[in-house]
């Protein structure tokens, strides 16, 4: 391996440990900054990230609440635990986990919490701020994203940035943030002619296609800058008690992407940690927001 190893766990680490002084200036202010997760149904994996959540939340002082609904809940039921929510002052930010059961509209549910509690960036108001270039709520996953990128290389002006994946979640907002960083910036996706060949014209890649190890070390510029969105359980195997052993990888081969690139995030440890403290810094400017307190400075985009 010759790349950089960019190591997520240590930024989200300390930008956990900004976050906590953030929080304890404004609780001496008198608020106490509050997270709401709303899960729908008993995803396993969800709720791996759901605890994860309420315990970074807590370790940062945070105020931090978990809401679950039966996988059979309702349109009206979800809309109105959002209503109450957004009602309450003890909240400043509002997480619905995604993806929801089928039955429900995730875009109706989305656009109904209130644009300034929206920590996740995802309702239209958050979406047509960001890329009109004015304050807004950033996603959580492409912010990491986008942090690690700037302290490793600095200014991401004039840069060739390829983004693989085209959500809502990911691909898009990532690309307005590295166009609002002047990179130059292509969204390649499936239907992308050539993938590998417009991959290879990267300074920067940013993989978000759910694909696991789809990007090969033949696909990179030498001395590129990889950041590997994919977050994706893999079998890996039996334990002694006969359950099934998983383990993470990445939408990038890791070994062979690292073998020609300047710098590359791994899987776990890359994006994931980033992407939860993330959600606590936009929790806490949310807050500060709300209260007309000075926002921390370096936590937002
Ligand atoms: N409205 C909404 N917003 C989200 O941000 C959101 C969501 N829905 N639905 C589910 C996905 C998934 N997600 C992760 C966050 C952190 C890790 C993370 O920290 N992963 C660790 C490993 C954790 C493990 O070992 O399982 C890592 O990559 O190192 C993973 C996944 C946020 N999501």
């Amino acid at each position: 391996m010759t790349a950089t190893l960019i190591d997520g766990r240590a930024f989200a680490a300390r930008i956990h440990a900004r976050v906590a002084e953030e929080v304890a200036r404004v609780k001496r202010a008198g608020v106490t900054p509050g997270l709401a997760v709303v899960l729908v149904g008993e995803d396993p994996a969800s709720a791996v990230y759901v605890r994860s959540k309420g315990k970074r939340t807590h370790e940062a002082g945070m105020h931090s609440e978990e809401h679950r609904l039966p996988a059979d809940a309702s349109q009206t039921a979800l809309m109105e635990t959002v209503a109450r929510l957004n009602a309450d002052p003890a909240i400043h930010g509002i997480l619905v986990q995604l993806p929801l059961p089928t039955h429900l509209d995730a875009d109706a549910v989305i656009n109904a919490i209130d644009p300034a509690k929206d920590v996740d960036g995802f309702h239209i108001s958050n979406v047509g701020l960001l890329g009109s270039g004015q304050k807004a709520m950033v996603p959580c996953t492409p912010l990491g994203c986008l942090m690690m990128l700037r302290e490793h290389l600095g200014s991401l002006s004039g840069r060739e940035a390829v983004v693989i994946g085209r959500s809502n979640i990911v691909g898009k907002p990532m690309a307005q943030l590295l166009l609002r960083d002047s990179a130059t910036v292509t969204i390649a996706h499936s239907r992308t002619r050539d993938l590998p060949a417009v991959v290879r014209r990267a300074d920067i890649v940013v993989a978000a296609v759910g694909r696991p190890g789809m990007v090969t070390g033949d696909w990179i510029k030498p001395g590129a800058t990889v950041i590997d969105v994919g977050i994706n359980r893999m079998p890996a195997g039996v334990k002694d008690d006969g359950t099934l052993r998983t383990r993470l990888v990445g939408d990038c081969d890791f070994d062979s992407c690292a073998a020609v690139a300047g710098a590359i995030t791994p899987v776990p440890g890359g994006v994931g940690p980033m992407t939860i403290a993330c959600l606590l810094a936009n929790t806490l400017t949310a807050c500060c927001r709300a209260h007309g307190l000075a926002e921390p400075e370096g936590l937002t985009a």
